[in-house]
């Protein structure tokens, strides 16, 4: 399999934060979701792998080509949208089109009007008049018109209703369909990921957590509910977090059905990304 983007132990040093050795791969043809909660570092992550900012250590590899020495190259074939950054306000959309062509090569004029009209765009309009989601839509459709093979995205749908929420992950589910794009998104919309990530990266307070197919995330995690008698008889290598609410123990484990099979009494529910990282996060460790 080969990745569209390979980071190896990449560190950033912040006065009270430390992104700490974080490795994480983006295969071709697959969507990776970065998740963790406000702080964890999935910016800073995104940020040191685009060169905006500068990582004391690590290696990125993007297309294959060293990111620090090769990322004129790299840009060519990448669309990027972060958290808070947005257009030229005061221009009308169309103005998109006469910048972008200066800038890009591979730059599609077609594309993008056919895009707008797609997503129902007047290309008349100033992009300040444009509601929050339209200019949401409008920078991702941005980036998507100069044929990128990787889109690298911090938050793209955060503030959007779910109908234009649907909207963008289809066009990113349709982007991937040639086995050679890929994207890398971080959000805090975990539902979206239960729909279209190939991959999940959990970051928390700047370590990489796992790194592990959606379906193995959902698929083997669980929540095992039990009373206190029956949680002091759990194994402690089985109790990844746990929590203890007013009537019972709230148990993260990892390998649900071997877990089952040892304690055969104990309910053991599936679990939701929110569900998982709100335990891993919140939750106590045995030892
Ligand atoms: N330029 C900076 N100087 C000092 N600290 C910074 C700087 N940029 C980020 N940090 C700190 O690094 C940590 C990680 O921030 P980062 O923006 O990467 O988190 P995040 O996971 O993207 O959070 P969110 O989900 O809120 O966007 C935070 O504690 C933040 O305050």
């Amino acid at each position: 399999m080969e990745n569209n983007i390979e980071i190896r132990q990449m560190t950033k040093t912040y006065p009270a934060f430390r992104l700490d050795r974080v490795d994480l791969s983006v295969p071709k043809g697959s969507i990776v979701g970065l998740i963790g909660e406000n702080g964890a570092g999935k910016t800073t992550l995104i940020k040191g792998m685009l060169g905006l900012v500068h990582p004391e250590e690590g290696e990125v590899l993007i297309f294959g080509k060293d990111a620090k020495t090769s990322m004129k190259e790299i840009k060519t074939n990448i669309g990027v949208v972060l958290d808070g950054s947005f257009f030229m306000e005061l221009l009308k959309v169309q103005a998109i089109d006469t910048v972008m062509k200066g800038i890009y090569d591979k730059w599609d004029t077609a594309l993008f009007y056919d895009y707008l009209q797609r997503f129902g765009i007047d290309p008349s309009k100033k992009i300040k008049e444009l509601s929050k989601g339209m200019q949401k839509k409008l920078e991702i459709l941005t980036a998507l018109s100069h044929h990128p093979k990787l889109l690298i995205l911090d938050e793209p749908t955060s503030g959007l209703d779910p109908v234009v929420r649907n909207e963008i992950l289809d066009i990113f589910q349709d982007f991937i369909l040639d086995e050679e794009c890929s994207i890398l998104l971080s959000t805090h919309i975990t539902s979206d990921l239960e729909h279209i990530a190939d991959y999940l990266a959990f970051i928390d307070n700047g370590q990489m957590i796992f790194f592990e197919t959606r379906d193995k995330v959902l698929d083997s995690y669980g929540i095992l509910k039990c009373d206190q008698k029956k949680f002091e008889r759990l194994e402690p290598s089985d109790v990844i977090r746990y929590r203890r609410n007013r009537y019972n123990y709230e148990v993260l484990v990892n390998d649900r059905h071997s877990i089952r099979r040892t304690y055969r009494d104990a309910v053991i529910e599936k679990i939701t990304i929110e569900d998982l990282m709100l335990l891993y996060i919140k939750g106590e460790k045995l030892c």
